[in-house]
């Protein structure tokens, strides 16, 4: 038996030129999830759509600009999802739950723990979760932003072995397929390179992420253990076959050097939010990257952003890429006193003794691949 994350995209949920709800469409995903949850899978559906759907409702013909906006029509379209698939899967006698969660709510251990909780306690109770964002309360810097990364997180959250990505294209192409006829669908990803990235950029009309966003979820998802899977939305019924081990769509088959990271490094990695960055020199970016090593105020030759001891801080090699992320063991004002400087200088510098010899422990921080 598996823990099976299913994420459905605005694109596949809805017309995208009408707004109307593809009906089929959630119906066959509603048939295929109940079979599996019959089955004795364990089942979680993320399902974006509701600012689609609530714009769409609201008869307005593009996704609103502002964040009071796009909150409010979420709000509308919230309700409308959960009242369609309250009547699709009630149909079947197959019990829904409603779960909102925010970024906060996984950056906060207790809550962390919380949600996990109520997710498994739905579980044992026979109900399948319907997560999506709480898009309503949702700030701006603390936004998801899309359900992407979500499900990637949610896959962590509850140790799933599957995150099946629905989209309204077969999988991630060689270049995007509605600009380029000639893309090629990759059935297999080994690895998410800058040039594989740059490959995916674009994005349906409602969409939020575009492919570029399902690539950083399989990293993350990759980083708990969980296999990805992107494939067409519109024949929902292909997740039985994906399980049973057809290639369709493009599957992604990541292996981080060091394994599986741990709960707490996955929060360290994916679960924060970035308060500011610190660039590297070359030796700096060698060690960090190909050594493991901690990360010495030698080596940082340049801070960017405010933040204070403890914070997350991205850090930046000499290409202006992000490669690694940490918490730092002092403040941006300090790390400008000690920048480039040697260990042993520090207490100078700062004119406080005992002070830690590494910006950035290696214990308290990640590579990311
Ligand atoms: N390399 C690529 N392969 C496949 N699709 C791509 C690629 N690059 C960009 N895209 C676009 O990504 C879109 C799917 O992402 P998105 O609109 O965010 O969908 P969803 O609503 O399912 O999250 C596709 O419709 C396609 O236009
Ligand atoms: N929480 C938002 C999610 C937006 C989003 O991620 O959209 P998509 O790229 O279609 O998955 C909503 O429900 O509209």
């Amino acid at each position: 038996m598996v823990a099976l994350v299913v994420k459905i995209g605005t694109s596949s949920l809805s017309d995208p030129s009408t707004g109307d709800l593809r009906l089929a469409t959630l119906g066959g995903l509603a048939e295929t999830l109940t079979r599996l949850r019959r089955a004795g899978h364990r089942i979680i559906l993320v399902s974006s759509g509701a600012v689609g759907v609530g714009c769409a409702r609201l008869g307005l013909k593009e996704r609103p600009a502002t964040v009071a906006g796009k909150q409010a029509a979420a709000a509308v379209g919230q309700g409308l999802l959960m009242s369609m698939y309250d009547r699709l899967f009630g149909a079947l006698g197959q019990p829904v739950a409603q779960v909102l969660l925010t970024r906060q709510d996984l950056m906060d251990r207790a809550r962390y723990l919380n949600a996990r909780e109520t997710l498994s306690e739905l579980w044992r109770l026979g109900a399948l979760p319907i997560v999506n964002e709480n898009d309503t309360v949702a700030t701006d810097e603390l936004r998801f932003g899309d359900n992407d990364a979500l499900s990637a997180l949610v896959a962590g959250l509850v140790e799933a072995q599957w995150l099946v990505l629905l989209t309204d294209v077969a999988g991630l192409y060689s270049a995007n397929p509605r600009l380029d006829p000639q893309a090629r669908l990759l059935s297999e990803v080994t690895e998410i390179s800058e040039e594989l990235l740059h490959s995916a950029r674009g994005r349906s009309l409602w969409g939020s992420g575009g492919m570029a966003s399902k690539l950083a979820a399989a990293r993350i998802a990759a980083s708990a253990g969980v296999t990805t899977v992107i494939t067409e939305g519109s024949t929902p019924q292909n997740i039985e076959r994906i399980l049973a081990g057809e290639a369709i769509g493009t599957r992604f088959v990541l292996t981080r050097p060091g394994g599986r990271l741990s709960l707490r490094k996955r929060w360290i990695g994916y679960g924060l939010v970035p308060a500011g960055a610190l660039h590297l020199d070359e030796g700096a970016v060698l060690a960090v990257r190909e050594g493991g090593k901690s990360l010495l105020p030698a080596g940082v030759s340049a801070v960017e952003g405010h933040f204070e001891t403890g914070a997350l801080v991205r850090l930046i090699d000499g290409q202006g890429l992000e490669f690694a992320r940490g918490l730092v063991n002092y403040s941006s004002e300090e790390l400008e006193k000690i920048r480039g400087r040697k260990s042993g200088e520090i207490a100078a510098l700062l004119g406080i003794e005992g002070q830690p010899p590494t910006a950035v422990h290696r214990d308290n921080l990640i590579t990311l691949s």
